[in-house]
């Protein structure tokens, strides 16, 4: 690997892409990037998501940590990539770069237990504006830690405000609570339900690089149909 911090521990399937690309050609592959300040949980959501339990201990993230996970919408078979990256700046400054490259949608997280993860959320969507992402490209809030319930200093409508402003989704969860699994997995099958309407998504100017595949993209929000 060219980039010694770029780590690979997907849990559920093989993330060898070049080899996936070769047997199936035909499988579209999302990319979704996960952002926010570092313990606001991205890592154990990202987990509860492809592994479908919370992690017992999580330390920092460094770099990025990629995972995927097939799922069917409507008949078709897709790779949900979710980019787990670093929230700490020193961990992740040598690969921001990679984590927006291409990407086809973003979740931005914040703890809700933690005002200040809220208010840097601003400086997180700069961060993504900065990076020539497409307007078109889905984004969503997750508020995460709402098992703390005794905790909460984000009031729901604070929140939601914001992501309306934004025209984002809010999604209140929690990584812990197994109750809120499916809720979990709703943010991510929400995107890939909206990327998969986005019908010009598909196999152009494929290419290798670092053993990974890249995917250009063609966008028309227009043609979305997704019901959320
Ligand atoms: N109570 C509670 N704790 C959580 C939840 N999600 C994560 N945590 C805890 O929060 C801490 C940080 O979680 P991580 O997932 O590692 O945080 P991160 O955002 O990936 O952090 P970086 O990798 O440094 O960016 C850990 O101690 C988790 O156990 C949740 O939904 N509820
Ligand atoms: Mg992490």
């Amino acid at each position: 690997c060219a980039n010694p911090i770029l780590r690979n521990t997907n849990f559920t399937s093989s993330v060898d892409l070049s080899t996936s690309l070769d047997s199936s050609v035909q499988t579209r592959i999302f990319k979704i990037i996960v952002i926010g300040d570092s313990n606001v949980g991205k890592t154990c959501l990202t987990f509860r998501f492809t592994g479908g339990s919370f992690p017992e201990k999580t330390e920092a993230t460094i770099g990025v940590d990629f995972r995927e996970k097939a799922v069917e919408i409507e008949g078709e078979k897709i790779k949900v990539q979710v980019w787990d990256t670093a929230g700490q700046e020193r961990f992740r400054k040598s690969m921001v770069e990679h984590y927006y490259r291409n990407v086809h949608a973003v979740v931005f997280v914040y703890d809700v237990t933690k005002m200040a993860s809220f208010q840097n959320l601003k400086t997180w969507i700069q961060e993504c504006n900065g990076h020539r992402v497409s307007p078109t490209v889905p984004r969503v809030l997750v508020g995460n830690k709402c098992d703390l319930v005794s905790h909460i200093q984000v009031p729901s409508n604070t929140a939601l405000k914001f992501a309306d402003a934004h025209n984002m989704l809010l999604f209140e969860t929690s990584a812990k609570d197994p109750k809120e699994s499916q809720n979990v997995d709703s943010i991510f099958m929400c995107l890939a339900c909206r990327l998969k309407a986005q019908k010009s998504l598909l196999y152009r100017d494929v290419e290798r690089e670092d053993g990974r595949v890249r995917l250009s993209q063609e966008t028309d929000v227009n043609k979305s149909n997704c019901p959320c």
